[in-house]
C-alpha cells in the first residue's frame, strides 16, 4: 500500500457520505453473466491466506491508515437488550471517535466513523443523537437477521426506517433463494427492497456464511448489484462464519466485474468479527489492491463493527505515547 505522509491533515480522506452519492440504478437480470460466474475456491484460499501475513502498510504510516478505517466504520450496536441509552452512547463515540489529545498530539482534524448501524426501534434516538453531525443512521430491516418474516413485512420494515430517518438500510437476503438456484426470485426481491428504499442507500447483506459455496457468493453478489444494491455486505453478524478473507476476495472481484461492465461503483462492506486494528488494515490493502484507492472512501467501504474502534484507539494511543519520538514525530519530520 502507498504510504500516506502521517504528518499531513489535508491526507486524510475526505468523509463523503453516501447520501451524496447517486444510487446505483441497476440494470435487467443477465442470466448468462451470473450463471458464468465462477469462483476457485483453491486459487482464492491459498491467495488469501498470504494476505495476513504481508507487511501491506509501512509502520509510520499505520496510525494515519487506521484513521482512515475508523472514518469507514459503520458503529454497530445490534443486541436484543439496546436501549436509548446505550444508543445515544455510541452516537457520542461516533461524533468523536478518537480523543482530542490524541489526535492533537499527531497533528490531525477531527474525524467520525461512517455511520451509526442500529435496529428499526433504535432509529429515533439515534437520529436526535447525531443531528447536526452529517454522520448517517442505518437500520437494519427486512427482519435481520435471518429473513424469513413475510415479506410484505420485510418491504413495511423498511418504508418505516426510512420514515423513522434511517437515511442507509441494510437488508437480508433470502438465503433459500442463493441455495436454489433461484436468481429471479433473488433479483425480484432485492429489486423491491432496493424501490422500498427510496433516497437511501441500500446494503444487501448475502449472509456469506449461510451460501454454502464461494460461486453461490459470486453469484449473489452480481444479482443484488443488478438489483440496484449500493454496497454488498458480507454477514449480519449473527450467523456462525461471518467476515472472511476469502469471502473478500470474491465480493470484491465481483464489484471489479459490475464496474468494468456498468461503469456503476459499488461499496463493499465486510461485517461480523472484525475487532482487530491489524484486521482493519489487511481489508483496507486488500480494497486497495483489488479495487484502487477510489474504494477507500466511507461512501464505498464501511467496516461492519461493534467493537472495532476500542481496538483502533488503543494502536493510537501506543502509537502517540509509545513510539511518539521515534516513530510518528520521526515520520512527520
Ligand atoms: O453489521 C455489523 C455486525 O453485526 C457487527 O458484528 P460484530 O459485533 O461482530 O462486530
Amino acid at each position: 500500500m502507498t504510504a500516506q505522509p502521517s504528518h499531513a491533515k489535508a491526507q486524510l480522506p475526505q468523509v463523503t457520505h453516501p447520501a451524496q452519492e447517486p444510487g446505483n440504478p441497476g440494470m435487467e437480470l443477465d442470466l448468462d453473466w451470473v450463471r458464468a460466474a465462477q469462483a476457485n475456491t483453491s486459487a482464492i484460499e491459498r491467495r488469501a491466506a498470504t494476505l495476513p501475513g504481508r507487511r501491506s502498510v509501512k509502520k509510520d504510516f499505520q496510525a494515519a491508515w487506521l484513521l482512515r478505517a475508523i472514518t469507514c466504520i459503520d458503529l454497530t450496536t445490534l443486541s436484543g437488550d439496546d436501549t436509548p441509552g446505550r444508543v445515544r452512547r455510541l452516537c457520542a463515540k461516533a461524533r468523536q471517535p478518537v480523543r482530542a489529545d490524541l489526535l492533537d498530539a499527531m497533528g490531525m482534524d477531527p474525524i467520525t466513523v461512517g455511520a451509526v448501524c442500529v435496529y428499526h426501534d433504535m432509529i429515533a434516538p439515534a437520529v436526535e443523537a447525531l443531528d447536526g453531525s452529517g454522520i448517517p443512521v442505518a437500520a437494519v430491516s427486512t427482519g435481520f437477521p435471518a429473513g424469513l418474516s413475510p415479506f410484505r413485512l420485510r418491504v413495511e420494515e423498511i418504508t418505516e426506517s426510512v420514515a423513522a430517518g434511517a437515511a442507509e438500510i441494510d437488508i437480508v437476503i433470502s438465503r433459500r433463494h442463493v441455495l436454489t438456484g433461484d436468481w429471479q426470485a433473488l433479483y425480484d426481491e432485492m429489486r423491491i427492497f432496493r424501490e422500498a428504499c427510496g433516497a437511501a442507500h441500500v446494503k444487501a447483506i448475502l449472509a456469506t456464511g449461510e451460501l454454502g459455496t464461494l460461486r453461490n457468493v459470486a453469484r449473489a453478489s452480481l444479482v443484488c448489484m443488478m438489483a440496484g444494491a449500493d454496497f454488498i455486505k458480507t454477514s449480519t453478524g449473527k450467523e456462525s462464519v461471518n467476515a472472511t478473507l476469502p469471502v473478500s476476495l470474491v465480493m470484491l472481484r465481483a464489484i471489479r466485474a459490475y464496474h468494468a461492465r456498468t461503469g456503476y461503483r459499488v461499496g463493499y462492506k465486510p461485517a461480523g468479527g472484525i475487532s482487530k486494528a491489524k484486521d482493519a488494515l489487511v481489508y483496507l490493502s486488500l480494497m486497495k489492491e483489488e479495487l484502487g484507492d477510489r474504494w477507500l472512501r466511507s461512501d464505498l467501504f464501511r467496516f461492519g463493527a461493534s467493537s472495532l474502534l476500542g481496538d483502533i484507539e488503543r494502536q493510537l494511543e501506543h502509537h502517540v505515547t509509545g513510539a511518539y519520538s521515534v516513530g510518528w514525530r520521526h515520520a512527520a519530520g
